[in-house]
């Protein structure tokens, strides 16, 4: 009789928790619904303390104070014995990353407040600013005031250290190549507690071997970064192509024509069917060709390009700063999973202006659910291969995942040494692959080592935000380790910080 009450207890539990689980699969709205305004008072705060530290001028002044306080963590660590390595402190919902580190949990974490945009050089042509800065927050700055950076990893909450460590790609990467090209200089406490000043006259070594070291050489500090000068409009060509042929032959005729194009970028909406976009910086609009994309009511910048497959090539005219974020009000994609109808006229009027949520929050009440539902519908990736491989590729994806839009992002990969070195200058493009996969029988972990495999036979690289299912050979492979670990083996770091295959592998990240 008991044990009757017990499997009745136990199956209304369970159909109590598929209840509950298809509310928060199928309904996930509703409570997206009521991030958006939780979105917009997180943002009020950001930008109240922002306009504080700007109103009271203290930001750059307080920079040496602040190091010191990260470089006297470092020494606590040490006069601790360091039995456990060392992290940041920054919560990891509050990353960019797909998933949750679990080392944070473990790890001996320090404290960086280093929000700050240090400052502006008209002269040097750079900006120097603090690790925990963001791509919005920078721009925000930077476009008024005449100059921005060469190119704007769009998503506004990406932050310098972030992109520095790990990487960044966006449509002007054919012409200035990864986030790490356009950056001078990099201030860095080491294991010893010590702060340097990294260029690459002044320790080549260390200059090359930080990006993509993802934290485990050292705790950046600050990152001194080119700029360039700021025009108020961009000039974006629309131009579809009905072949996967035609696509591959219009990218590579913009590539060689690199400086006639500052932005080169292309959506594929299906194997056959696409949009190329070229843009360029210009001062004046055609006022009847003016498209301010970043207004909250405009459609999801994805949807709109899909259009011209239909109505033919275009002209726009779009607000550089517009531009620069397109893709961030969408999460690429990826909102049409999250808020079915936001693209629906009468959400955008209504509620537009709410959106997007913040990846954070959405991060932060991510149910066990809905990460159950990604983990096994759902991909992110982004894998960086040769651009002769490009149409190989693309078959590829179709073959494998049927995921569509596909992003296309041509990159140059100068010959340097590093984690990514190439024989020679290369082309390689970054294709994006978001959504869910439109082939049956989708596996997340076998589908992802094939495209691994595939990647890895390309001599291509994979972004590391996502999940890597590699092992660490395999890793060590894909990723040139040599001048990583001579650094490693210098800077006396394998007590201090765990090897980056550590922090990236599944097995790390929850
Ligand atoms: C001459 C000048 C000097 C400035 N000097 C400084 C300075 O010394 N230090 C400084 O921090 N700012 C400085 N600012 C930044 C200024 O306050 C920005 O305009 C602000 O960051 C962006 O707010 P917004 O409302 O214009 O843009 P919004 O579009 O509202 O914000 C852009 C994005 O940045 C994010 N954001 C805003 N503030 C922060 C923050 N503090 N941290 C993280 N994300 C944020 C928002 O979430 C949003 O995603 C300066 C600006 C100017 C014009
Ligand atoms: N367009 C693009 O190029 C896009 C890029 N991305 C990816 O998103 C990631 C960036 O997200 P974001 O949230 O900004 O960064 P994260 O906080 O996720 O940081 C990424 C890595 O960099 C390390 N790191 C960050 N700051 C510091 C610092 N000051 N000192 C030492 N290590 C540091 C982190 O170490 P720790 O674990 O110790 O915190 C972590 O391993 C990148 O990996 C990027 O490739 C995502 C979307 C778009
Ligand atoms: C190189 C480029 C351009 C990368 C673009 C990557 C974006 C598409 C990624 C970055 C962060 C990202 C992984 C994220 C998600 C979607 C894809 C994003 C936006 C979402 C919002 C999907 C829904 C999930 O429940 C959750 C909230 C955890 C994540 C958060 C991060």
């Amino acid at each position: 009789m008991a044990a009757k009450k017990h499997e009745t207890e136990v199956e209304g539990g369970g159909r109590f928790d598929a209840v509950l689980e298809h509310i928060l699969i199928h309904y996930r709205w509703v409570f997206v619904l009521l991030l958006l305004p939780l979105s917009l008072v997180y943002d009020a705060l950001l930008y109240v303390r922002t306009w504080v530290v700007f109103q009271l001028s203290s930001a750059p002044g307080k920079h040496a104070l602040k190091v010191q306080r990260v470089a006297d963590q470092v020494k606590q660590w040490k006069a601790e014995g360091g039995r456990v390595p060392m992290c940041t402190a920054r919560p990891t919902w509050q990353t960019m990353s797909f998933r949750h580190s679990n080392y944070k949990k473990t790890f001996f974490t320090v404290n960086l407040n280093l929000v700050d945009i240090l400052e502006l050089s008209a002269e040097k042509r750079t900006v120097r600013v603090e690790p925990l800065v963001t791509m919005g927050q920078l721009t925000a700055t930077l476009d008024p005031l005449g100059w921005t950076l060469p190119f704007v990893p769009e998503l506004d909450d990406l932050t310098v250290g972030g992109l520095v460590m790990g990487t960044g790609v966006e449509t002007s990467s054919h012409k200035y190549g990864l986030f790490q090209h356009i950056c001078v200089a990099y201030e860095l406490v080491l294991a010893d507690g010590s702060t340097v000043q990294v260029t690459k006259e002044s320790d080549p070594d260390l200059f090359y071997a930080v990006p993509w070291s993802y934290g485990t050489l050292g705790l950046l500090t600050a990152v001194e970064i080119q700029i360039v000068p700021a025009l108020r409009f961009v000039k974006l060509q629309y131009d579809p192509v009905h072949s996967l042929d035609e696509a591959v032959a219009a990218i590579n005729r913009l590539l060689a024509l690199q400086d006639n194009n500052e932005f080169v970028e292309a959506l594929m909406f299906s194997k056959d069917e696409g949009v190329v976009m070229t843009g360029n910086m210009v001062s004046c609009a055609d006022w009847g060709k003016l498209n301010e994309i970043g207004r909250c009511y405009k459609p999801w910048f994805f949807e709109h390009v899909r259009t011209f497959l239909k109505t033919g090539p275009a002209v726009e005219y779009i607000p550089l700063r517009d531009y620069q974020h397109r893709h961030s009000r969408s999460l690429f994609w990826e909102i049409k999973e999250i808020i079915p109808f936001g693209n629906n006229v009468l959400f955008r009027y209504l509620f537009g202006w709410m959106t997007p949520p913040k990846v954070s929050l959405l991060k932060l009440t991510q149910t066990q659910a809905v990460k159950k539902l990604y983990e096994n519908n759902h991909i992110i990736q982004d894998m960086l291969v040769p651009i002769e491989t490009l149409k190989d590729a693309v078959l590829f994806f179709d073959k494998e995942v049927e995921v569509y839009p596909l992003w296309l992002c041509p990159f140059r990969l100068p010959s340097e040494p590093g984690m990514l070195q190439v024989p020679k200058d290369s082309m390689y493009v970054d294709i994006g692959v978001y959504g869910v996969p439109g082939k049956q029988g989708f596996q997340p972990k076998e589908t992802t080592r094939r495209i691994e495999a595939f990647v890895a036979k390309a001599k291509g690289f994979q972004m590391l935000y996502a999940d890597t299912y590699t092992t660490r050979e395999e890793f060590r492979k894909m990723f040139n380790h040599s001048l990583y670990d001579k650094v490693r083996a210098r800077l006396k770091c394998e007590k201090a910080f765990p090897e980056v295959y550590d922090k990236v592998c599944r097995k790390a990240r929850d």
